[in-house]
């Protein structure tokens, strides 16, 4: 059962009691201590990433995901995506827009168009860090998910298995703390000796900067923000890139591969990761009346058009 208090005036407290557990992820998760969100969620904490009872286009997006991100896959595509040469221009509000007609089906907990997730992590960030010192997680709120236009018809409708869902290292052995991890059984990699140990082609704690992840809209948005100069501090651009590693911030897993900076921005990665999940199913939010307000960010941290 879940309780909100009312702790100050815009602070409630969401407290999860000892026995909680998340059982649609492999490993269980017992929270010992509170869990302040400080906004309001309507639903419990509990049904939030619920798998067990998922439709099918979220088993299929994992299975086909599980199924063909390969080590060279996603080396490959990174390589490709890294040099910004899809003859593409365009500004952050205009990306953010391609995500209306957007929809993750990877996610179990939202069918809404993509632009008001993005809205409604922004505005509970703000809500819990209102100090304009914080506008840059303001807009990492609004713009973690960007990468997402890869599904769009701009972008030649790219699959969902190679844009959204969780994200996990390649290159080494898959951990059992994935969801949906059976269906790694069936990937190319699994059998191979090259890359199934538990390091496999890394040196002990190499840290995530050298790993190579799993290809989507995580680490594509991430070389968009770097390749254009985004002015975006470092916690921001780890929050892009890993928010989707749920193993590592969630699990604890892979840890013979971080390093000290890694577990350093932890932290923020998973401070990052309430407001992502919790949000949404939080208020729907009015697009053009926060639009002024993400715009003046947009102009601080990121040129006015951008290569894709
Ligand atoms: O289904 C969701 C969705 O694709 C999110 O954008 C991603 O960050 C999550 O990790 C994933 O579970
Ligand atoms: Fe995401
Ligand atoms: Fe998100």
């Amino acid at each position: 059962m879940i309780e909100t208090t009312t702790t100050n005036n815009s602070t409630l407290v969401i407290p999860i009691t000892t026995t909680t557990t998340i059982p649609s992820e492999s490993n269980e998760i017992k929270h010992d201590n509170s869990l302040k969100t400080g906004f309001e969620i309507t639903k419990e904490v509990e049904q939030f990433r619920n798998y067990e009872n998922s439709d099918d286009r979220v088993s299929r997006a994992y299975r086909n995901s599980h199924l063909f991100q390969t080590y060279e896959y996603a080396l490959d595509k990174k390589r490709q995506y890294s040099l910004l040469n899809s003859g593409i221009r365009m500004g952050i509000w205009q990306a953010a827009e391609l995500l209306n007609t957007i929809i993750d089906e990877s996610d179990p907990d939202s069918n809404i168009p993509q632009i008001n997730h993005c809205l409604q992590t922004a505005e509970a960030i703000r809500k819990v860090y209102p100090d304009p010192k914080y506008d840059w997680f303001h807009l990492t709120g609004f713009i973690h998910d960007l990468g997402k236009v890869l599904l769009s018809p701009k972008f030649k409708e790219q699959p969902q298995w190679a844009t959204v869902g969780d994200t996990f290292p390649l290159g080494c052995r898959f951990d059992e703390s994935n969801i949906f991890y059976d269906y790694f059984k069936m990937n190319p990699d699994y059998n191979d000796s090259r890359y199934n140990s538990e390091c496999g082609i890394y040196k002990e704690n190499t840290g995530l900067e050298n790993v190579t992840m799993s290809w989507g809209h995580d680490e594509y948005f991430y070389l968009v923000c770097m390749g254009n100069k985004s002015l975006l501090p470092k916690e921001s651009l780890y929050m892009i890139r890993f928010h989707s590693f749920y193993p590592w911030h969630r699990h604890n897993k892979y840890k013979n591969l971080t390093n000290e900076e890694d577990e350093k921005m932890l932290h923020w990665v998973k401070e990052f990761n309430k407001f992502d999940l919790y949000s949404k199913d939080s208020e729907p939010v009015d697009v053009e009346s926060l639009k002024p307000y993400y715009e003046s960010l947009i102009l601080k941290y990121f040129p006015k058009e951008l290569n894709w």
